[in-house]
């Protein structure tokens, strides 16, 4: 990416605003906390003790949901700018955070095993337009939601516990944003096609203007400009190309999100944002057999990999893709597929029609694996988080081991 003069300064200036708030968090902590903070170096935060604080004391801070709104609210009363970096809708982002309390309460006492999600999240908070200041308006809002919500008892000794957690997932945030600084925090593109398919789908193609890195099975997050600051993740459905355009498969979910304003409301010609590529669905050498499982528009990172193949198979390489649809008319991008059938006769190509389990409880896609032994293969499993589950507990028991059985974590709330 060209750097202009105005990326250059927001790199610098997120440069100095990360090293000052290293420095905050690295001070000894505030009286009376005498543990160190998290992360200092040489003394690797212990979470344990924490961890059993944050338990003891959580049933007065817990629904979280109510929390989280004690949280927000004071957030905006005290510092009303920070609004304008949410979207209008606070749902998703309220059930991010719940949890994001959740995981880093759970794995408290094992903290080296979350420093690559929270470097992770750190650097895709950037395109959220979060500076490492604003985790300080963060810390003081969530100690005044804690009080708030937890009401006359509530006890420092916890508040104490909640804050060293904070600082210890805030210091490896800002580590993670830091070390991107090399990559954009996002890429702007330009919908170059949008073609609807039935039952509220639509292929979308997009352009960007800078040429963005992404290996064929990977998502990336979309922001459109109707609904500013909300990103959903959609994995990309073409293997990289030379003309930079990247294809998505788009199902409207409910009124109002994000898949909604792309499906109905984009056309082409409209500005969209995309943020870097993550995911490990991707597949690499070894040469196993492939099984490719996909239920509904989770054929899309399938249909990435199929044409990433077509190009890198090992020689004797046979790919089983099962496309899971509610019924033929769901079949939203057969054509495309079966067209190259002739050309690629190492792609076995099944459609599996059905969607609700009969008496017995089993479902098409059960049939569809019967009587196979796929314990040799490498599996790639995506589409709705009932089929993911169902698919990778019964390759699991049927010998295939966890290593080679892979999922994006995706869950329902991503797609809204
Ligand atoms: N758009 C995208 O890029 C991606 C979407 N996804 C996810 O894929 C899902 C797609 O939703 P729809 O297209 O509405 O799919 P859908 O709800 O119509 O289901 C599609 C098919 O999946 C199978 N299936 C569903 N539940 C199952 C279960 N419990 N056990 C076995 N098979 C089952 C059935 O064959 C069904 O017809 C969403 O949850 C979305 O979040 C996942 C990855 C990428």
């Amino acid at each position: 990416m060209e750097i202009t003069r105005s990326t250059e300064y927001d790199r610098l200036l997120a440069r100095h605003h990360a090293m000052r708030l290293r420095r905050q968090i690295l001070a000894p902590a505030a009286p009376p906390a005498r543990t160190p903070a998290g992360g200092r170096p040489g003394h690797p935060y212990d979470g344990t003790g924490d961890q059993r604080l944050i338990l003891r004391h959580l049933e007065q801070v817990t629904p979280f949901d109510g929390l989280i709104g004690h949280l927000y609210d004071d957030m905006f009363l005290r510092r009303p700018y920070l609004r304008a970096l949410f979207p209008a809708s606070m749902e998703f982002q309220r059930e991010h955070l719940e949890r994001m309390f959740r995981y880093l309460i759970e794995h408290l006492h094992r903290p080296d095993h979350m420093t690559a999600v929270l470097h992770q999240l750190g650097s895709d908070h950037r395109k959220l337009g979060v500076r490492p200041a604003h985790y300080a308006a963060f810390e003081e809002a969530l100690r005044a939601g804690l009080r708030t919500h937890a009401g006359p008892g509530w006890s420092e000794e916890a508040e104490r516990a909640w804050m060293r957690m904070l600082r210890f997932a805030v210091g490896a945030m800002v580590d993670g944003a830091e070390s991107a600084l090399t990559e954009p925090p996002y890429w702007p593109g330009t919908v170059v096609g949008h073609e609807p398919r039935g039952r509220g789908t639509a292929v979308l193609r997009i352009r960007t203007g800078e040429p963005y890195p992404y290996r064929a099975g990977q998502y990336a997050t979309v922001e459109s400009p109707l609904l500013p600051h909300s990103w959903r993740p959609y994995s990309i459905a073409c293997a990289p190309r030379a003309d930079r355009v990247l294809e998505f498969h788009v199902r409207r979910t409910g009124p109002g999100g994000v898949s909604e304003a792309l499906v109905d409301r984009t056309a082409v010609g409209d500005p969209v944002r995309l943020g870097p590529a993550r995911g490990g669905m991707t597949v690499d050498g070894g040469g196993r057999d492939l099984l490719l499982v996909a239920g509904g528009t989770g054929l899309a990172p399938m249909k990435a990999i199929v044409e990433e193949l077509t190009d890198r198979r090992v020689r004797g390489q046979r790919v089983h893709l099962l496309v899971g649809a509610r019924g033929r008319a769901d079949l939203y991008d057969w054509e495309a597929l079966a067209e190259s059938g002739p050309g690629r006769p190492w792609l076995d190509l099944v459609p599996v029609l059905g969607h609700d389990p009969r008496p017995d409880g089993r479902r098409a896609m059960d049939e569809a694996l019967d009587g196979r032994d796929w314990s040799e293969h490498l599996a790639c499993v995506s589409g709705p988080p009932g089929m993911v589950d169902a698919v990778r507990t019964r390759l699991l028991a049927s010998g295939l081991p966890a290593d080679r059985i892979r999922h994006d974590p995706v869950t329902t709330a991503d797609h809204g």
